[in-house]
């Protein structure tokens, strides 16, 4: 009803009309849903859809529609729209659009930053403008509303061609973010001889380790060029593997030189402890079961094939260090060297691509011969005591003395290098007792002071040790 003084609607009549509409468009809802077939329906959403969706473009823009997933039952994730997504995300931490969402997915992550739904954000590759439009479109699937996420991005219809190399440009660039991101694992045997894998977040890098910088630069060459050469080896017939040696007495670094090589490459590392491995069915078996692009890791091959050298010392003197006694009766392998050579170079290295295997052992000189056989360990690695080179980048770790820094006690250190065998895990001990460079040094220059007496009372040069101790702590 109609005020008659002012022309304006009264409430009641506002609220009858606003009754009957709604009902109306229920009634309207009802019957379309009942009567008008689903594939009907979807064509005339599909429609809808498009006709909003060219009001974003204009006539001369080409559009470009990236959805999430596929259209197949199984509904397989678009790759495509996955490295857009990562893209977008790097894109606009440094350059924001009008409206994001942001999110952390769990604690490790950083942070992740979407388009909010229906926003834009224009990029430029080669000089030309392209626009991102994020959409999340709905759709009736059995009687559940589904949604449908997909990028669109606009182009000038003329610069269309450009849409391939931005989207190669895209996927190689989330190539490479994915590598970075890449998460290591270890995997470790267990008492059913089975894997186990745990996070590998060993710090470790070619940096930190103490060793002479020109085979160090040898290594890292020696990697890279080994995960450049698919092609090679697929043309010559071999498989792509490559076998690492590492010699040398115990705390020289080899193991830390794995997992400097793991950081590196990016390789999960499998640890074969072989004493644990009941037969050569088992092994196989646990072989086949390792991924592409990791390391096989061997250590002591001399002793888990039960060698009686692992017993002796480098100058074949018994001893009873815990160093140098790695197994006990219980632990040694039933597995023969050879068998699990053949099983390397043959069965094992062509199923899988870009192996890495690593053998170590403080008796290079004790080894099976079948080891040491041209072609099978490819690059053989003396870890050797620790010289003055090799002492800078240990303090230059641990005490943060800069590599080119010369220190006043470094000049005694490096005399006494030159007398003594000193292992970079005893420096590296040392090093950690006290927080100052000079007490640290200082105590550097003892344990060597002390490991030179040493040395030359086993020889009979030095009788009065105990002497000699007190007067080098005055
Ligand atoms: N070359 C090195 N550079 C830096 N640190 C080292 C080096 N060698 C040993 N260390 C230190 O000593 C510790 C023990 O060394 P590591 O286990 O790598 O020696 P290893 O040669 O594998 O010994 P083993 O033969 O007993 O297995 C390491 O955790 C590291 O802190």
């Amino acid at each position: 009803m109609m005020n008659s003084l002012t022309g304006i609607p009264s409430v009641a009549s506002i609220f009858s009309a606003y009754a009957t509409l709604s009902t109306f468009i229920t009634l309207f809802h009802q019957a379309y849903i009942q009567f008008i077939p689903e594939r009907v329906r979807d064509y005339i959403a599909e429609k809808l859809e498009q006709w909003f969706n060219n009001s974003r473009a204009s006539p001369s823009s080409f559009t470009l529609v990236i959805e999430q997933s596929d259209d197949t039952p199984y509904r397989d994730n678009n790759q495509v729209f996955e490295a857009c997504e990562r893209y977008l995300c790097n894109k606009l931490i440094s350059k924001f659009a009008s409206r994001l969402k942001v999110s952390r997915p769990n604690a490790d992550v950083s942070l992740k930053f979407k388009l909010a739904q229906g926003e834009q954000f224009t990029d430029t590759f080669e000089g030309k403008e392209l626009v991102w439009h994020y959409i999340i479109s709905s759709k009736e699937n059995t009687n559940q509303q589904e949604e449908k996420p997909h990028f669109e991005l606009v182009i000038e219809d003329k610069y269309k061609e450009v849409l391939n190399s931005y989207l190669h440009y895209i996927l190689k660039l989330n190539d490479e973010m994915q590598e970075n991101a890449k998460e290591l694992n270890l995997h470790t045997l267990t008492i059913y001889s089975d894997w186990h894998s745990v996070e590998f977040k060993h710090p470790f890098t070619f940096d930190s380790l103490a060793m002479d910088p020109e085979v160090k630069k040898y290594i890292t060459d020696d990697l890279d060029h080994f995960v450049k050469r698919k092609d090679f080896y697929k043309k010559v017939g071999k498989a792509w593997k490559r076998g690492y040696l590492l010699y040398g007495p115990p705390g020289t670094g080899k193991s830390s030189l794995i997992a400097a090589m793991a950081n590196f490459l990016k390789f999960d590392i499998y640890d074969l402890q072989l004493g644990q491995v009941e037969n050569d069915a088992i092994l196989r078996n646990l072989m086949l079961r390792t991924s592409n692009k990791s390391m096989l890791v061997v250590e002591d091959i001399d002793c888990t094939l039960g060698l009686p050298s692992c017993r002796e010392n480098l100058d074949g003197s018994s001893d009873n260090n815990e160093d140098y006694v790695r197994v006990n009766e219980h632990q040694t392998s039933k597995i023969s060297l050879s068998g699990l050579l053949n099983f390397v170079d043959g069965l094992w290295s062509s199923c899988g691509d870009e192996r890495i295997i690593i053998f170590t052992t403080n008796h290079k000189a004790k080894l099976d011969p079948a080891l040491l056989r041209p072609g099978r360990m490819d690059v053989h690695i003396h870890m050797s005591y620790l010289t003055m080179p090799g002492f800078i980048i240990l303090a230059s770790n641990y005490l943060e003395i800069a590599l080119n820094d010369e220190h006043p006690l470094f000049g005694e250190i490096e005399t006494l290098f030159q007398t003594v065998n000193v292992t970079a895990a005893e420096i590296s001990e040392e090093l950690l007792r006290a927080d100052d460079a000079e007490t640290a040094l200082r105590g550097v220059v003892q344990l060597l002071k002390k490991k030179h007496f040493e040395r030359k009372e086993s020889k009979g040069e030095c009788k009065e040790l105990e002497v000699i101790y007190n007067l080098m702590d005055t």
